[in-house]
């Protein structure tokens, strides 16, 4: 079941000095320009509802200026909303004393910054153990906690150096480690890797699904990058002027954008590394067990209009793939056990991964037995629907 984790409900962040005039202007439907132009005031947040799950990887992508940061910053309120409401596990947190938010901080939320946010004169384990510090643990304790977050992220051996010993990347990992070290249940990433090389940065995106795999925190990350955002996001909000145009998972905005606007940034997508198996794949009914007479196996190719059919066992896991041909040779020449006929060696994946997966089975030419995690059959998808489905504006 899935459960909110961060709840911003009508959030409004206006900047400047006359913000309630220009918040009154807003609610009469004033818009960003005329806002501006009449009071001065920037519309950082336009009124945004989001509710964000526990255990969540989710994506915040806007260009620049659109509210990214604002919105992110508003929920550990290093920026003060000028309206709303925001709740961390339930817990309204805009009202809460300064006190309450600074706990909120040093337990609940941790910040991984696009410039690292490293302190330069002290050692990688110091840096990771400086929250551990914050919380009161003891020198034993947070040493043995940062050296086992540093294995994790592959530095430990770099723990005694300064951070401008370190690459770019090793940098922005150990400001990951160092936010993953005080076990706070929500990091807020702000666009953490776009400082990096490109080559860089697909790793670090590798290692945090890795470790995201493994540690379920929940996570709010910022980019402007559409690809990097798609690729990481279990789902992406989509800012413009302040507002969230669309909230979807990465299929939903690529296949399924609401607008113009969203259209304009999936379409140029590597729709490969998107679109998963199983939304594009068909259903088709596979022939249980292989002790049928070949006649009848004919007859049920014949009806479901196919030349191929998969063969699936009490499980539900396809077994082999059976030829149309190759059963009429056998019927014309005395053959008929099914199970000598059977194609064994067929392609076979689950159906989410995504459509880049399937290429290298296409080789084959057969068409590819797809299945749930489990490995039971769901249905199939040809080396021909995979070229179209990336092809194909409507997928
Ligand atoms: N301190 C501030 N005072 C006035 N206006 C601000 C302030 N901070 C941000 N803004 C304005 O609020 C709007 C949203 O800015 P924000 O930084 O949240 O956008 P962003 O999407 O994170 O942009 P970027 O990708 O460039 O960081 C912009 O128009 C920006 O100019």
């Amino acid at each position: 079941m899935t459960e909110t984790k961060i709840h911003l409900e009508n959030l409004i962040k206006i900047y400047g000095k006359h913000t309630s005039t220009a918040l009154q202007r807003f609610r009469e439907g004033a818009t960003r320009e005329m806002i501006l132009k009449e009071t001065g005031n920037v519309l950082g947040i336009a009124d945004v509802s989001l509710k964000i799950n526990r255990g969540e990887l989710f994506v915040i992508m806007g260009l620049s200026g659109s509210g990214k940061s604002t919105l992110v910053r508003c929920i550990n309120r290093l920026i003060e909303p000028t309206s709303g409401n925001i709740y961390i596990d339930g817990e309204e947190v805009v009202h809460t004393s300064q006190k309450r938010i600074r706990e909120i901080r040093r337990t609940k939320i941790a910040m991984v910054f696009q410039k690292f946010g490293l302190f330069p004169h002290q050692s990688v384990i110091e840096n990771v153990a400086y929250g551990l510090k914050v919380q009161g643990m003891d020198l034993k304790e947070r040493r043995e906690k940062a050296i086992d977050i540093l294995e994790r992220v592959g530095l430990a051996d770099w723990r005694n150096y300064l951070p401008s010993s370190l690459s770019g990347g090793m940098q922005q990992r150990v400001g990951l480690a160092r936010a993953l070290a005080t076990d706070a249940e929500i990091l807020l990433m702000d666009e953490a890797f776009s400082a990096l090389d490109p080559l860089i940065r697909r790793e670090m995106q590798d290692e945090l699904m890795r470790l995201q795999a493994e540690l379920r925190k929940t996570i709010v990350f910022i980019s402007h990058d559409i690809q990097e955002a798609l690729k990481i996001g279990d789902r992406v909000a989509i800012m413009k002027d302040g507002a969230v145009v669309q909230v979807g998972t990465p299929e939903d905005l690529v296949l399924r954008p609401i607008d113009e606007y969203v259209r304009a940034f999936t379409q140029e997508v590597n729709r490969a590394q998107v679109v998963k198996i199983g939304t594009v794949s068909r259903k088709t009914n596979p022939l249980n067990g292989d002790r049928h007479r070949i006649g009848l196996v004919l007859e049920q190719m014949e009806q479901q209009g196919v030349n191929q059919l998969y063969v699936v066992n009490e499980e539900k896991v396809p077994v082999g793939l059976l030829q149309k041909h190759r059963l009429e040779y056998a019927l014309n020449n005395g053959n008929q056990n099914l199970a000598d006929l059977m194609v064994n060696d067929f392609p076979r994946i689950e159906d989410f991964h995504c459509l880049e997966a399937a290429f290298s089975l296409s080789d084959s030419g057969l068409p590819i037995a797809v299945t749930n995690a489990d490995g039971q059959f769901h249905g199939i998808i040809t080396p021909k629907e995979v070229l179209m489905s990336m092809s194909s504006p409507r997928a």
